[in-house]
This record gives structure tokens, sequence and C-alpha cells, in this order.
């Protein structure tokens, strides 16, 4: 419930703010050219961010499981309210980004059409009018999504996916008494054993990593500020609705 948030959860909140405002002021001072593989083409963004929720749900969900093998009955978080959850995140991030069925675009898109913005075509290429209503329908035909607040999809996914992971993991985790850690490194099989079998919280954590990182490149590179802001500030609600009725 949401009552009183602990310590944690506020930091859990303040953490993408903070990412964010760090990308505003490295853009600010001109040092975002640090920011490597910021393109729309690079390997951080088409494997895995716009992938993102695949792959946080499922190396979220194998720490779980493989620590569930090994905690005790007593020390287990309770599996429902977990799942509530989780669903209830999934639902957010689907309604928010992703088409609902034929006729009903994301919110995102709905946001973006009601703030008086359009797909706009290239008449060469498109002969006669088509009205699209989602920015994947638009960039497909090679539109332009022009005209109206457009709230940040990467914004809302990588905050939705770091609030998640931050605030459960130790939900699924009773820290690093693992054993085999000796001889972890002692060839690349050993270590990919340790890695997948017995700490998968390690893939966890990089992937936390991996999102703040492609947080800072959104937030230094992409999208208005406003339209940052409206992607994180759903990002927050979806979190703190899971967090109340999970
Ligand atoms: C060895 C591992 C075994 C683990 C066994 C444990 C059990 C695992 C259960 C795993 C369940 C996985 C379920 C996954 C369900 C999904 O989420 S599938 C769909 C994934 N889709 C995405 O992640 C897409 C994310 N992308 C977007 O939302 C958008 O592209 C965007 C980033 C918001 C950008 O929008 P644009 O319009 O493209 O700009
Ligand atoms: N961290 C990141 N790295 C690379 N590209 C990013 C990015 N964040 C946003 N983008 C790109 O910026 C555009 C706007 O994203 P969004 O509206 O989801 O926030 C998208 O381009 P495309 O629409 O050409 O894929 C997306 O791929």
């Amino acid at each position: 419930m949401l009552g009183k948030l602990s310590r944690r959860e506020v930091a859990v909140l303040l953490w993408c703010p903070f990412v964010v405002c760090t990308g505003h002021m490295l853009a600010l001072c001109g040092w975002d050219g640090c920011l490597v593989a910021s393109t729309k083409d690079s390997l951080l963004n088409t494997v895995f961010v716009k992938r993102g929720w695949f792959w946080t749900s499922t190396v979220f969900w194998w720490v779980v499981v493989r620590y569930r093998m090994e905690d005790s009955v007593t020390t287990r978080t309770p599996l429902l309210p977990l799942l509530r959850r989780y669903t209830i995140t999934t639902a957010a991030w689907y309604v928010f980004t992703q088409q609902l069925w034929l006729n009903v675009p994301p919110l995102m898109d709905l946001v973006f059409v009601w703030s008086g913005g359009s797909c706009l075509l290239d008449p060469a290429t498109t002969p006669g009018t088509l009205w699209l209503s989602t920015s994947a329908a638009c960039r497909r035909h090679g539109g332009l999504w022009q005209g109206g607040h457009d709230p940040s999809g990467h914004m809302f996914l990588l905050s939705l996916m770091l609030m998640f992971l931050l605030s459960e993991l130790p939900a699924g985790s009773s820290g690093g008494r693992r054993r085999g850690k000796h001889a972890a490194f002692a060839s690349a099989a050993a270590a990919a054993r340790f890695i997948l079998w017995d700490e998968p919280g390690v893939l966890a954590l990089a992937l936390t990593a991996c999102w703040t990182w492609a947080l800072l490149v959104t937030a230094a590179r992409f999208h208005t500020l406003p339209e940052q802001t409206s992607g994180l500030l759903a990002a927050v609600v979806a979190h703190l609705s899971a967090r109340a009725l999970g």
C-alpha cells in the first residue's frame, strides 16, 4: 500500500528524475557528445530498449524463479502480490505504448493526436489522403509525426522498467550467499554458469545499468523537455498505481 513511502521507495522515485536532470546538464554543457552509441540504430536501442519489456520480464522472472529455488520457504516474498504488481505494470506499459487493437492507438499517440498532431506524408510517395493515427504506422509509411505533444515512449518505458526493477528486485533475492563464487571466473563456461545460474542478480544489475544509460541518452538527445516530462510522469503514475493496487 502507498500510505507512507519507505526511504527506499522515495529513492526509487527520485532515481529517474536525477538521471534525466544529469542528461540535461550534460547536454547544456555540450558534453552529450560523450554519450556514445546514442543513435536510433544503435544495438542498445534496437535490440535492447525497443524490446525492453521483454528483457525486463525475462530477467526479472528468472531471478525470482532461481532465488526461490534456494530461499527457505519463510524468507520468500509472497508471489501473488508480486504477480499482481507485474501484471498491472505490464498492462500500463501496453496501454501507453502499444496499439490496443485495430482502431485504438496507444495512449501516447492519442495524446499526440488530441493535442493537434498528425502524420505528414510525402505526396510523391503516398498519393491520395491517408489518415494515420499511430506513430508506428506513420513511421512505416515514411511520414513525419509532427505538430502535437508527443509524450516520449522511451522515457516512459525506461523509467517504468527502472522503477519496477529497483523496487521489486530484492523481492526475488536474498543476497550474495551463493555457492560456487570462488570458482566463478575460472573459465568462460564457469563464468556463464555463475551469472546465468548461481547469481542471475548480476544480469538484473547489468540491465538496470543499461536502462539507466539509455535514459541518460534519451534525456540528453531526444524529444523536448515537456514531452520527456509527460513520459516520465505517466511512468510514475503507472508505477504508483501498481504499488497501490498490487
Ligand atoms: C533462461 C531464462 C528462463 C526464464 C524463465 C523464467 C520465466 C520467464 C518468463 C518470461 C516472461 C516474458 C514475457 C514477456 C512478455 C513481453 O513483454 S513480450 C513484448 C516485448 N515487447 C517489448 O518489450 C516492446 C517494448 N517497446 C516499446 O514499448 C516501444 O517500442 C517504445 C520503446 C515505447 C518506443 O515506441 P516507438 O513508437 O517505437 O517509438
Ligand atoms: N536512448 C535512445 N537511444 C536511441 N534512440 C532513442 C533513444 N531514446 C529515444 N530514441 C529515439 O527517438 C525517437 C523517439 O522515441 P520515443 O517517441 O519512443 O521517445 C525514436 O526514434 P524512431 O521513432 O525513429 O524509432 C527512438 O528510437
